[in-house]
């Protein structure tokens, strides 16, 4: 089998635009799932690998990596995409959600990078190109979040997390990260809370999880690009 591209939480969303991108590319791919939506039998049966992988303890996330090493003994990448958008307004005990927060930026990437580099170093090796690590972070890194302040922190070291994993794997592994704003809304979002949203970015619009698939896409094609941040935020740094 070729080297696969891991994507974790890919169940839903951005994750699972990106799986079944892989996929019409014929790229292998392998996911990680904590709930199983329907979409998950669907890459299933297209050949995607699927590992149901909780995050949320040391236990959770050592057992994914023995099942992984179990699957495959190479990688192409990995993109951390597994998140979870949890603000201080709806988590009043704040210890754990910043516990909680950092379990899934931070240490969750910072174990599976260190577990697996030895798989994206077989890759280089066979196909004498780079693997790469991507993370999924965010604009917030840049400026904060009064309203999602443990979310942004721990998006902040997983920023962090790339400069120092590029500069440890160079030149085998290439690690960069992708800082989306606003890309697509979630279902329970209203009317007034989407117009409000979309006036903050120059561009105005919702992308859609194509523009994610397009970022990844040039990060992976590229030779030359490690260690750095591609802001995908519609010019919101300017409004
Ligand atoms: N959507 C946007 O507009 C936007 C903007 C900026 C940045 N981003 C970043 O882009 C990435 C994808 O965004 P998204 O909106 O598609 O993500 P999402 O749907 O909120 O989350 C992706 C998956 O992460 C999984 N997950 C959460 N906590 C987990 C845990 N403890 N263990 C295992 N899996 C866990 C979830 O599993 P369940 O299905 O079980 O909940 C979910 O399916 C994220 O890193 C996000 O922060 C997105
Ligand atoms: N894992 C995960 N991460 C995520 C999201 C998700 O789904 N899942 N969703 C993303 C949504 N992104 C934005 C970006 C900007 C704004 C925004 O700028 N809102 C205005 C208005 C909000 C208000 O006033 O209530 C503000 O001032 O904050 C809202 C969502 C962020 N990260």
């Amino acid at each position: 089998m070729t080297s696969p591209i891991l994507i974790t939480g890919a169940g839903q969303r951005i994750g699972l635009a990106l799986a079944k991108h892989f996929l019409s590319q014929g790229q292998a791919i392998i996911i990680t799932y904590r709930t199983r939506h329907d979409a998950v039998d669907d890459l299933e049966q297209q050949g995607a690998v699927c590992i149901h992988a909780d995050f949320s303890s040391d236990a959770g996330i050592a057992s994914f990596i023995e099942t992984l090493k179990q699957q495959t003994h190479s990688l192409r990448a990995i993109v951390h995409n597994a998140s979870s958008w949890d603000c201080e307004a709806s988590n009043p005990d704040f210890s754990s959600l910043f516990d909680n927060m950092m379990r899934i930026h931070a240490k969750t990437p910072y174990l599976i990078n260190n577990a697996c580099a030895q798989l994206l170093m077989a890759y280089q090796a066979d196909a004498c190109t780079p693997a790469d690590i991507i993370h999924l972070t965010d604009y917030v890194v840049e400026t904060g979040s009064p309203k999602h302040i443990a979310y942004a922190a721990s998006k902040a070291a997983l920023d962090n997390l790339t400069k120092s994993f590029s500069a440890k794997y160079a030149p085998n592994i290439k690690v960069n990260s992708v800082a989306p704003s606003l890309i697509i809304f979630n279902q329970h979002d209203d009317e007034a809370y989407r117009a409000k949203t979309l006036k903050k970015s120059l561009m105005g619009i919702e992308p859609g999880c194509q523009e994610i698939i397009n970022s990844i896409d040039l990060l992976l094609r590229s030779h030359y690009i490690t260690g750095r941040a591609l802001p995908v935020d519609g010019g919101r740094h300017l409004k």
